[in-house]
């Protein structure tokens, strides 16, 4: 049943004063008595002050009056010494309790008979300095009757001391009777009457039994009372129970920070005894990242506003934190002592629990970086940030290059610590406003926020190629990896968010096919380059059953002979839509899609074959070079696949020459060794493609059994306009020479180059200057047709 919400704070009202009760009260059980009898004490030294300062008021003022009257004064000298005498002890014993209390606590109970009596000889003092019989004040019997029941607890004693005062109001009268003590002539009062004894025994009588009276009456009060006290500590005590076996922290807090009470599972929570959490303020126990909420709710709470549930921080005595949940309420907030309840749960552990889950839902649990969900939170954020401040943003795509094969030869361990390594190094590249996350299995994505020049990004991207580029050491391995790196910018290159991250993944293609290991920005021309992507991809597949392929060839020459060494096999696809497609286009899809295992061994079958067809049609003995990718060169069966394919084509293995890209060997440089190893063996031409590209060297080099390398025609191009061109080619000669392997430049097309190759002792040369790559069926015309141009020559 739904319940009525402010009959809930009526409730929690009752609960939280009575809460404030118990705080109050709250001590040690040993202590309590002790603690009570002395509360006790107090209460009657307050209350004999007060009668203290009646009484010697009405005495001033009435002798002040007799002094002036016509009656004179009345007390002789040892009467007023006697008097001031009496009020001196019970001021001095009065003065005793009030400051002495906590030290003379070991005696009370007779303290409390002694003050008692001290207080009865006082007020039969007063009563015989005052007229004896016809005094005004033996009512202040009646009062130090209830002051005995209100400090002893045994009726019986109560009982003596209300005999005590009727007894000590019946010797004063006897004395007096009998003139053992003498009278005190009080004016308008017959001396006769201290001598009637009818009259002095009905005075005795009337003032014994309103004492006796108070006995009674004051003792029932008190057990009354004493009762209820009883019921109610049973009450607290109870109360004090269930808060201590509550698993909620319950503390009390007054305006002021002082903690008023803690329940024992909040000491349990945050190490501080009760009387440690008594001493330090709330505030110093709340955390600094939580103060300034919990200083607004306490504002709000003490001007009456309830609050919904609230989250803090505590510091626990040890230092840990400790996050709670719960609900403040103030007792009494239009009073003058309100107090604040509070009443929470620790919710650390559950807390964790969440960011773990959060961690786990929005990070990368192998690197750590944002996944992509958080990476497309940040995103927007950026997005928003860009908006407001007028900023550009950037998306950098990172894709490694062929890192499927590491992951495939060398297991999925020694990739996982790549990858970690790799999005170690690229954190280290960017500030630390931007994000980089981790999207996929060697992807990684990189914002940059605040973009003011497109070329800061570029040089953003170069830096982490050339990051990157340093060797791995994962074990015992050296890994080299490359990375291509496609880039999209907001809002240039539109608004929607996945399309700008499509838009980078677009040029991160692109940077693939423009070679690898290289930055490329979104432009809208690449797009027909995805379309034709996908188009290729899906032809891909039907494009070896479908005969599609063909093989060109392409003479190597001997720059001093000027003979042909050596034809190399360059694959083409005759696509039915697109017509010829260049390799540079389809072979990164092949690799990606692992198609070029299929096509590669068509290609080393095809142009085994045609090296046997040109012997036997009786061309002059010339290798085949035939390019290895690098997933081949990863093949654990590689070695059984040449040598099936030299079987079956029955060509000798030193016509065949395999020609293996320099960034494959060099990306697990001692797994290239021992293939490269194992190939030499087999008897096969080894050649090191597209040399100067990558990071060899000479150290390296020395390790590869390989017979030639192979200068990539990057530098040949402009060989002779480009001086560090030129430095780098010549280098590799030497380098060469000096290792006693072949060199041989590609790309040669003009004279020019040819002659600074030669100049430069360079072996071997390729290019258009001498052929285009040519289908196999013209090579034979053009041998012939060359044979005759070098014998002329
Ligand atoms: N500008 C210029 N270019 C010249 C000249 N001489 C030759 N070329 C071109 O340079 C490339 C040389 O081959 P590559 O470096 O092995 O580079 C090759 C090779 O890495 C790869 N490739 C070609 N065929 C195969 C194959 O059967 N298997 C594998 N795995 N890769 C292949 O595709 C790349 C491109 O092949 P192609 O388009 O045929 O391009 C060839 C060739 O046509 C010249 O004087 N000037």
């Amino acid at each position: 049943m739904p319940q009525d919400p402010s009959s809930k704070l009526d409730w929690f009202d009752a609960a939280t004063r009575r809460l404030r009760s118990v705080a109050e009260g709250l001590k040690a059980p040993e202590n309590q008595e002790l603690e009570e009898v002395k509360s006790r004490t107090l209460i009657v030294v307050r209350t004999r002050w007060i009668l203290l300062l009646f009484v010697g008021l009405y005495c001033l003022l009435a002798g002040s009056f007799f002094y002036f009257s016509r009656f004179g004064f009345f007390l002789s000298p040892s009467q007023q010494v006697l008097l001031f005498a009496a009020l001196s002890a019970v001021v001095s014993y009065n003065l005793l309790l009030q400051f002495g209390i906590e030290r003379i606590a070991c005696c009370f109970r007779f303290l409390n008979f002694l003050q008692i009596i001290l207080d009865l000889v006082l007020v039969t003092v007063l009563i015989h300095t005052s007229g004896g019989a016809a005094s005004w004040f033996w009512p202040v019997y009646l009062i130090v009757t209830i002051e005995a029941a209100f400090l002893i607890e045994e009726r019986r004693d109560v009982w003596f001391v209300g005999l005590c005062g009727g007894a000590l109001y019946g010797e004063i009268l006897s004395l007096e009777y009998f003139g053992l003590v003498p009278n005190v002539r009080m004016p308008f009062v017959e001396q006769k009457l201290h001598h009637d004894p009818l009259y002095l025994v009905l005075t005795w009588l009337w003032v014994s039994l309103l004492n006796a009276a108070m006995v009674a009456i004051a003792s029932y009060l008190m057990t009354v009372i004493r009762r209820e006290t009883v019921a109610v500590r049973d009450g607290e005590e109870r109360l004090s129970t269930f808060l201590d076996t509550a698993n909620d922290l319950i503390l009390s807090i007054s305006p002021d920070g002082r903690v008023l009470y803690v329940n024992e599972a909040w000491q349990r929570t945050l190490g501080y005894s009760a009387e440690e959490a008594a001493a330090v303020s709330f505030f110093d126990i709340i955390h600094p990242s939580s103060r300034e909420q919990c200083c607004s709710e306490f504002k709000r709470v003490f001007s009456g506003d309830a609050l919904g549930p609230l989250e803090a921080v505590f510091t626990a005595k040890d230092g840990r934190l400790v996050i709670v949940e719960g609900n403040l309420t103030c007792s009494d907030s239009s009073g003058d002592s309100p107090v604040i309840w509070s009443i929470c749960r620790d919710i650390t552990d559950r807390k964790h629990a969440e960011e773990q889950l959060y961690r786990l839902a929005h990070h990368d649990t192998l690197t750590g970086l944002p996944n992509r969900i958080l990476f497309m939170d940040r995103l927007q954020q950026a997005k928003a940030l860009a908006n407001r401040y007028q900023h550009q943003v950037a998306i950098l795509f990172l894709d490694l290059d062929r890192f499927k094969i590491i992951n495939d030869t060398l297991g999925h361990p020694i990739g996982d610590r790549l990858l970690q390594q790799v999005a170690h190094r690229i954190v280290g590249c960017v500030r630390e406003v931007d994000t980089v996350a981790r999207i996929g299995g060697d992807e990684f994505t990189i914002i940059l926020v605040n973009v003011d020049n497109p070329e800061d990004v570029k040089k953003m991207g170069q830096k982490i190629l050339k990051t990157l580029a340093a060797p791995f050491l994962i074990d015992t391995y050296e890994l080299f990896v490359t990375t291509s790196i496609g880039v999209s910018l907001y809002p240039t290159d539109g608004e929607s968010l996945d399309h700008l991250v499509k838009k980078a993944d677009i040029a991160m293609y692109y940077a693939k096919g423009e070679g690898r290991n290289n930055v490329q920005f979104y432009s809208p021309r690449m797009d027909e380059n995805a379309d034709k992507r996908l188009l290729l991809e899906t032809s891909l597949r039907k494009a070896l059953d479908n005969r599609e392929f063909r093989v060109y060839y392409q003479p190597k020459v001997d720059i001093v002979t000027k003979k042909i060494t050596a034809m190399e096999a360059l694959i083409r696809w005759e696509h039915p839509l697109l017509g010829l497609v260049s390799p540079g286009e389809f072979i990164p899809l092949a690799e990606e899609t692992g198609l070029i295992i299929p096509i590669g061994e068509w290609v080393l079958r095809a142009a085994c074959m045609q090296n046997r067809q040109w012997l036997r049609q009786g061309l002059p003995q010339m290798r085949v070079a035939v390019n290895l990718s690098g997933y081949q060169f990863q093949q654990k069966n590689l070695l059984e696949t040449i040598r099936g394919i030299l079987g079956e084509t029955g060509l000798s293995a030193d016509l065949l020459e395999l020609e293996i890209t320099e960034s494959v060997i060099m990306q697990n440089p001692d797994f290239a060794v021992s293939v490269l190893n194992q190939l030499r063996d087999l008897g096969v031409h080894i050649s090191i493609d597209d040399f100067g590209t990558g990071y060899s060297s000479l150290a390296h080099l020395k390790r590869f059994s390989v017979n030639t390398l192979k200068i990539d025609k990057s530098f040949v191009r402009d060989v002779e306009i480009n001086s560090a061109d030129a430095a780098i080619t010549t280098a590799i000669i030497a380098m060469g020479n000096s290792l006693n392997l072949k060199v041989i430049a590609e790309g040669v097309e003009t004279e020019g180059q040819l002659s600074f190759l030669s100049d430069n002792n360079c072996d071997e040369v390729q290019g258009y200057l001498f052929s285009t790559p040519m289908p196999a069926d013209k090579v034979a015309g053009f041998m012939r047709e060359y044979g005759g141009m070098v014998e002329a020559g």
